[in-house]
């Protein structure tokens, strides 16, 4: 089966399509409930990254969905059925009737399982891409239906913009924060992947209001992560990142994403950012970095 750049080979006129699976940010991630399905009604504010993993393919016309990963970790990862990729191209195929298949080539850029969405940024910018490739049109709400079925944040990932996430993720609004977008980030990850859903199972339950992201000094003051005390104490490494983050300079907020491990920090400056990066990669040369920004609309 061809992947994007046999088939380049093969005819060097055809020009694989790409997307980038922008890495998601949870600013703030305030846990309001424990919902009857084992789901928990959540109140964040979604911000991505300019950066994330790259996505490349090409359409073929024999039904298969072929996927190979390359990336710092793409060894991490199976290509086969239960890979998002695989399993959002199976979704849409089946969705639309698809006759057709992709070529799909992964560049694993970020971290799995880390917080920062990456399946889930997968699985969308694969849909992006089909929807592309395939020249098909589909209806925005069936689309974030199909997303949903994906993963709970993987209807956020669609628009991959500033939202305010609500429900189990899929009441989603384009939220602006003034001064929020395009500010320097860095994501840093101490090397540990931690269980999306057993973190969830730690949340002690308590309910400590609402998320309010009316402006940054909102998000930054009296917003939270309700996750940061579960994954402590699945993976307390995440304590030392917390407090190296928060002890640079020219730093306006330190706090983890998602169910972590990885943490991000927002800086008033591109160089206080890459002061940050240079005193985290001395102290800990195993723990991952990314020098970034928060993606505008
Ligand atoms: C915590 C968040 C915050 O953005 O991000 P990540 O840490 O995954 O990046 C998300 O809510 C994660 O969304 P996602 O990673 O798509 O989770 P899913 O595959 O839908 O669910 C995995 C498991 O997490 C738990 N889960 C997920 C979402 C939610 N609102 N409540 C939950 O309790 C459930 O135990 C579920 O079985
Ligand atoms: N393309 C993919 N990229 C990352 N993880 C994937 C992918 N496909 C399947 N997975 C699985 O999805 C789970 C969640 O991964 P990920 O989305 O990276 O987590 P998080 O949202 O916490 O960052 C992992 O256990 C991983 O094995």
């Amino acid at each position: 089966m061809p992947h994007p750049d046999t088939a380049l080979d093969a005819d060097a006129s055809i020009k694989p399509a790409t997307e980038i699976a922008y890495a998601k940010v949870n600013v703030a991630l305030h846990v309001r409930a424990r919902r009857g399905d084992g789901y928990h009604a959540l109140e964040s504010l979604f911000v991505f990254a300019e950066d994330g993993d790259e996505l490349s393919g090409i359409a073929t016309d024999d039904g298969a969905i072929d996927l190979m990963i390359d990336g710092p970790f793409g060894g991490a990862l199976d290509a086969g059925a239960d890979n998002l990729v695989v399993r959002a191209a199976r979704a849409l195929q089946s969705f639309l009737g698809e006759q057709r298949g992709a070529a799909i080539r992964l560049t694993k850029n970020l971290p799995v399982a880390s917080g920062i969405g990456g399946g889930s940024a997968d699985a969308a910018a694969t849909l992006r891409l089909l929807v592309r490739l395939w020249d098909v049109r589909i209806d925005p709400a069936e689309l974030a239906g199909l997303a949903l079925d994906l993963g709970s944040d993987v209807p956020a990932c669609v628009a991959s913009v500033t939202q305010m996430v609500k429900g189990r993720g899929e009441q989603l609004t384009r939220h602006a924060v003034g001064g929020l977008e395009g500010l320097p980030m860095l994501l840093v990850n101490p090397d540990v992947g931690v269980s999306t859903a057993q973190v969830f199972a730690g949340w002690d339950r308590v309910d400590r209001g609402t998320l309010d992201a009316d402006s940054l000094d909102a998000l930054c003051a009296d917003g939270r992560n309700d996750l940061e005390a579960p994954a402590l104490a699945v993976a307390p490494v995440i304590g030392d990142v917390l407090a190296l983050l928060a002890a640079q300079g020219d730093v306006l907020l330190a706090r983890m994403s998602g169910s972590g491990a990885t943490c991000f920090a927002l800086f008033r400056s591109d160089v206080a950012m890459a002061m940050a990066a240079r005193a985290v990669a001395d102290a800990h040369g195993d723990w991952w970095t990314m020098e970034t920004r928060i993606k505008c609309a």
